[in-house]
């Protein structure tokens, strides 16, 4: 059984200051939920990549409210452990505050979730605020944010000339500033990175931004090579390959059923005399 406590976000704060990096992967179901409990994970994150890893869509923009509400039912059914974030879909939370805060509400009580990720820096500080003053803990995400995937014109590194490193550093702080308590950093320069990570008493969550992050997190179907149909290549580190495994088992199971080596009699239940005394005859 599974006896750490839950981890929370003054925790991750906490992490940050001791120096100890804060583990996070997505999850979309219970089972992998579930296995990144077991494995000790410190956070998991529902994110939109569902769209592109489990809905096979191009790019996250076609993911909805409803879709996050679903999966994140079952990541938080399944773990009690690890600090659990959503994702909140594409233009969510750019409407009016009150549709905002209506999406959120509804990612809390009918998705069961827990704290929410949003896309997005200054423009977004004042929502940021708002739902923390609600009582909703909130994780930034700047960098290469892939809602704008069709602005920024592909999935690329970030930050690298001095106008939009400073932009970035400016954001982190105003996310920092309307109580965010983390934020992602996805595909930002080493250098900057580092310079973020000093500059904030948030945590910082890395993804393809290097080491000096306060902690890291990776896509669940990449880490494990599980038929992800994108696989960012530079960032990305496989350590174990359930594709392969999966593929192997099915094409097992197919091969026995066609030769008829499976099942055999004993995956079958006996007691064929009664039921053929029942539909035959004998006593009634
Ligand atoms: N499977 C998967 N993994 C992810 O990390 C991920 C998703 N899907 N979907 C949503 C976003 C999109 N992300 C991506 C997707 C592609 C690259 C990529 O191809 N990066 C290049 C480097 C680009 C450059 O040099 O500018 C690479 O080779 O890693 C990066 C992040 C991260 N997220
Ligand atoms: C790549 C991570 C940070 C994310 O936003 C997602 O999985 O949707
Ligand atoms: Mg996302």
């Amino acid at each position: 059984m599974e006896t750490r406590k839950p981890v929370t976000t003054s925790r991750m704060k906490k992490m940050k200051k001791d120096g100890t990096p804060i583990t996070m992967i997505t999850a979309y179901d219970y089972p992998s939920a579930k296995l990144a409990e077991e494995a000790g994970i410190d956070a998991i994150l529902v994110g939109d990549s569902l769209g592109n890893v489990v809905l096979g869509y191009e790019s996250t923009l076609p993911v909805t409210l409803d879709d996050m509400i679903y999966h994140t039912r079952a990541v938080t059914r399944a773990v009690q452990v690890p600090f659990v974030v959503t994702d909140m879909p594409f233009m969510t939370y750019h409407g009016s505050l009150d549709e905002t805060m209506k999406n959120v509400a509804r990612i809390m009580q009918e998705g069961m979730g827990k704290a929410v990720k949003m896309e997005g820096g200054e423009e977004i500080a004042a929502t940021v605020e708002a739902c923390v003053k609600a009582g909703v803990p909130v994780m930034g995400h700047l960098g290469l944010t892939p809602q704008s995937l069709y602005q920024i014109g592909g999935y690329k590194v970030q930050g690298k000339t001095s106008r939009q490193a400073a932009k970035l550093l400016q954001d982190a702080k105003a996310l920092e500033q309307a109580g965010a308590f983390a934020i992602v950093l996805e595909l930002v320069t080493e250098e900057l990175t580092e310079l973020i990570t000093k500059e904030l008493s948030i945590p910082t969550i890395g993804i393809g931004s290097g080491a000096s992050c306060d902690g890291q997190v990776l896509v669940f179907h990449d880490v494990l090579q599980y038929g992800s149909p994108i696989i960012p290549k530079k960032f990305v580190k496989a350590y174990a390959n359930i594709g392969d495994q999966i593929r192997s088992g099915i094409s097992q199971y197919v091969q026995e059923v066609k030769e008829r080596k499976y099942p055999d009699s004993s995956h079958a239940f006996q007691g064929a005399d009664d039921v053929l005394t029942f539909l035959y005859g004998g006593k009634e």
